[in-house]
């Protein structure tokens, strides 16, 4: 949606012997690959391997998590490897001269994708190396993807942002928020804007309540010197999850341009009510899982339990809140949103209630009449599904809730999200990258939660592994008359 570009271009991926480059990246790239893009890899990581053991780790990769057929031999051949310690300046020229080498090699015109798949604390430190070292001076396109989470809190995002804005001007930077990557997460708009039906009836007129639901089976798993000090809360809701309110709540944008379309998302994340101290005691319920036994039969640790976790760990692993966004549009829809891990499922899903038909006089027999439901499955079986009400298909009264379904039937393991997204990133489109405004005024709606957790002594729910959260998070519905659908796609995964 940007200017045109060239496409060719030289990765430089900093974390490229870590879990996401593995599990996520690299079958990414082979996809595009496969799609005719030209570009070279250089991982960068400081394990001590030479390009041929980093070629056998990106297929083994690809072995484990994608489909590798005979040009996978070709593909591999475009990566090499230099090992480097990312907080030593001096290692960044022999970098530079690799870069410069591979541009004429590969003929990549002189462009440039910094991707950094490291620690936070890393973002701002590498990006000034770059410059320093005059790997930022090339004589094509140059562009930051940044992975998440972008600072700890508004003041450390702030910070990170005034330091990368030394080296990128914002235009050159992508922040990566995965979900916007989603097949379905991208068709929010489309389902909106270009169905009238809906975008007809998309307000407090019409809709009763809002759900998303980001629920995950796995536990911390490996990933526990991250996750014990940022929790659900930093992981999930920040990102992911005000994103996903802010695509289903935003304005049709005047033209469909980046800056136009990340405007409207501005707004609604500017229009959520700030919470206070007392609101967030009442809408908001953090919770930490359990013992328990999931679905498939297997008995999980508690979080405390886990390895390399705090005994008395307060991190929480479950959070459900409720926002209102006060605009015109929204006035007196509430958003319930919630996100765990070692839930019942594997599952993201967005449904939108909307408000009953009047039962009386015309529906008095009618006594199963069920709300009518818009789910858009974001995963698993990425797909829409409608529920309405019909007469029951006899000779009685009464009516039967029907569904009108559509799946895309895709068993995507998430890495065509980044596929996406790092082809956006070469054809220099940033659309489903999230804007600074944006990340700053997540942030600041975070903060006001977290801040309240700390200082109010705000009680941490606990919940059984393998079920759906603590029991407050069924009672923030129940208090408004509400309840939360149960998830209709989902996996054990
Ligand atoms: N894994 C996931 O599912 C997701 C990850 N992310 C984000 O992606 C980023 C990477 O995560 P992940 O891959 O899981 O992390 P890992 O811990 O698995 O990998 C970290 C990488 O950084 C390298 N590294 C660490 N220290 C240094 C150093 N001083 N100098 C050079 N390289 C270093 C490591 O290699 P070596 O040890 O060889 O130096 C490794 O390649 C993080 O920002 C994370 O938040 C976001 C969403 C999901
Ligand atoms: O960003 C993150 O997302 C994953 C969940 O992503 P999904 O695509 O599998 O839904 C989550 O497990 C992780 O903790 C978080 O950092």
């Amino acid at each position: 949606m940007s200017e045109v570009n060239s496409n060719a271009t030289t990765i430089i991926l900093f974390g490229a012997t870590g879990d996401l480059a593995r599990r996520k990246l690299y079958p990414a790239l082979y996809s595009l690959y496969k799609k005719k893009n030209n570009f070279a890899v250089i991982g960068v990581a400081r394990r001590d391997y030479d390009h041929e053991v980093f070629r056998q780790n990106v297929y083994e990769s690809l072995k484990n998590h994608s489909n590798p057929e005979n040009d996978a031999e070709d593909f591999i051949k475009r990566f090499y490897y230099y090992p480097l310690d990312v907080k030593d300046t001096k290692a960044y020229d022999g970098l530079k001269e690799l870069a410069d080498q591979l541009n004429d090699q590969f003929d990549l015109q002189g462009n440039r994708m910094f991707y950094l798949s490291l620690a936070p604390e890393f973002f701002a430190p590498v990006t000034l190396n770059l410059k320093q070292a005059g790997l930022t001076t090339n004589t094509g396109w140059k562009r930051l993807v940044i992975e998440k989470p972008f600072g700890r809190d508004l003041e450390s995002a702030a910070e990170l942002n005034n330091s990368i804005h030394e080296v990128f001007e914002e235009s050159e930077i992508y922040r990566i928020d995965h979900y916007l990557g989603k097949e379905m997460v991208q068709n929010i708009q489309v389902i909106r804007f270009a169905n009238p039906i809906f975008e007809g009836i998309w307000n407090n007129r019409y809709i009763s309540n809002i759900q998303i639901t980001s629920s995950e089976t796995l536990g911390v798993g490996e990933r526990a010197s991250y996750y014990d000090h940022t929790g659900a809360l930093m992981d999930m809701i920040q990102n992911h999850m005000l994103q996903m309110v802010a695509l289903t709540a935003m304005e049709p944008p005047s033209r469909f341009v980046t800056e136009d379309i990340r405007d409207e998302k501005v707004k609604v994340l500017r229009s959520i009510r700030p919470l206070t101290d007392s609101t967030v005691a009442n809408s908001v319920v953090r919770g930490q899982y359990t013992r328990g036994t999931m679905p498939n039969g297997d008995v999980v640790k508690g979080y405390r339990e886990e390895e390399n976790i705090k005994e008395q760990s307060m991190t929480d692993t479950f959070v459900a809140a409720k926002l209102h966004i006060d605009n015109f549009r929204w006035a007196g829809v509430p958003f319930y949103i919630r996100t765990g891990k070692r839930m019942t499922a594997k599952s993201t899903e967005i449904v939108v209630q909307f408000k009953d038909a009047p039962k009386r006089p015309y529906f008095n027999n009618f006594n199963d009449l069920q709300p009518n439901l818009l789910v858009i499955h974001v995963q698993p079986d990425e797909g829409l599904s409608l529920k309405l009400n019909a007469k029951k298909f006899s000779t009685g009264g009464g009516s039967i809730p029907i569904t009108m379904n559509f799946s895309n039937s895709n068993n995507d393991d998430g890495s065509s999200a980044y596929e996406r997204l790092i082809q956006d990133c070469i054809h220099g489109d940033s659309t489903n990258f999230t804007r600074w405004d944006e990340v700053a005024l997540s942030w600041q709606f975070v903060d006001y939660i977290a801040e309240a957790w700390k200082e109010r002594n705000i009680p941490l729910d606990r919940y059984e592994a393998g079920t759906m959260g603590p029991a407050s998070a069924h009672e923030l519905l129940a208090k408004d008359g509400h309840h939360w659908w149960p998830l209709t796609k989902t996996t054990e995964k």
